[in-house]
């Protein structure tokens, strides 16, 4: 269990009104793994193990859910970013504490099964991918809605070169990615692939030099932050129907939440500033 104490935030270079924005956070837990920053709507969140490459270790995954679990139900919040450092996404999960378990600690355990919760979180989330995302690492990426890879970023599945097979949903994810072929041969190979061959095959939806990707990310989930909250989450539940469920089911599940939307002020109010010629003011009714 986490102790009660104040999480770590970081107030260097920010205006005030986003200091007092992470003020507000500094009645949660405090965290050894992760670093967590509220920028205005946006929470970013810092994987930070720089001796380990970020390796998910049970504490760091924990501490993960715990955070993001808190901030999903802040109606502050708007959207996430998940990153690492610039060498390092995440090196996958970390092999030094998983290296002895055996069938029956995996099995009994449930062992990753909670990482999934990082999927079904209901506001955006965006990875900010530099370095490596390997394993686990890769596996997390793609449980985030949109990737953002720096120019130095490795993506891969390396568990078949040390005894084992992805575990946190890789051979299921992957493969709607990046299609068969690719994904099989990377899964089968343990090879890395290159942020721009990421980009030509849909893994990621933008490469930026690695200096900028974190702010790209944080640009981009404030936009989204700018929208009817309700409508974006309609919107990004519609969006995995598509990914996780056959086309007809997906396309009723899409036009029933569309429907819903007219159910709401703010569709009233987003279509009338439109015909208005003026900013939408969205209040998320
Ligand atoms: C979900 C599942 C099952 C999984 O994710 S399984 C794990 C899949 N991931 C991997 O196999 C990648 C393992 N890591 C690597 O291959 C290499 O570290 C990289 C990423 C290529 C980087 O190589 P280098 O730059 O030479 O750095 P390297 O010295 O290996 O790593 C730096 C430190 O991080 C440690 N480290 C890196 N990846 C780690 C991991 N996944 N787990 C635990 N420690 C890790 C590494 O042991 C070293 O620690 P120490 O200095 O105490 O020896």
């Amino acid at each position: 269990m986490l102790s009660l104490r104040r999480i770590a935030v970081t107030t260097r270079n920010l205006p005030f009104s986003t200091i007092q924005g992470i003020r507000s956070l500094t009645t949660k837990a405090s965290y050894n793994n992760i670093l967590v920053e509220k920028r205005g709507k946006v929470a970013l969140l810092t994987l930070n193990r720089p001796k380990a490459l970020n390796a998910l270790n049970s504490e760091l995954m924990n501490e993960l859910q715990d955070a993001m679990s808190t901030l999903d139900t802040d109606s502050g919040v708007g959207a996430f970013v998940l990153t690492g450092s610039e060498k390092a996404f995440a090196a996958g999960a970390d092999i030094k504490e998983m290296s002895s378990k055996t069938f029956v600690d995996t099995y009994k355990g449930n062992w990753l099964s909670n990482w999934g919760s990082i999927s079904r979180l209901r506001k955006p989330i965006i990875a900010a991918v530099n370095g490596y995302a390997l394993g686990g690492g890769c596996e997390v990426a793609m449980m985030c809605d949109i990737i953002y890879a720096g120019d130095n970023a490795r993506f891969g599945q390396p568990e078949i070169t040390i005894g084992t097979i992805p575990g946190g949903g890789g051979t299921q994810r992957l493969i709607r990615a990046i299609g068969k072929a690719r994904a099989m041969e990377m899964i089968l190979t343990g090879e890395q692939m290159t942020a721009e061959e990421a980009l030509r095959s849909g893994l990621v939806a933008k490469v930026f030099p690695k200096e900028e990707t974190v702010a790209k990310a944080i640009e981009t989930a404030e936009k989204i932050s700018s929208f009817s909250q309700n409508h974006v989450i309609m919107a990004k539940e519609a969006v995995n129907q598509a990914y996780e469920v056959g086309l007809q089911q997906g396309l009723l599940f899409e036009l029933r939440s569309f429907w819903t939307t007219f159910a709401t002020e703010d569709q009233k109010e987003g279509m009338a500033a439109f015909i208005e010629k003026r900013k939408p003011n969205f209040r998320d009714q």
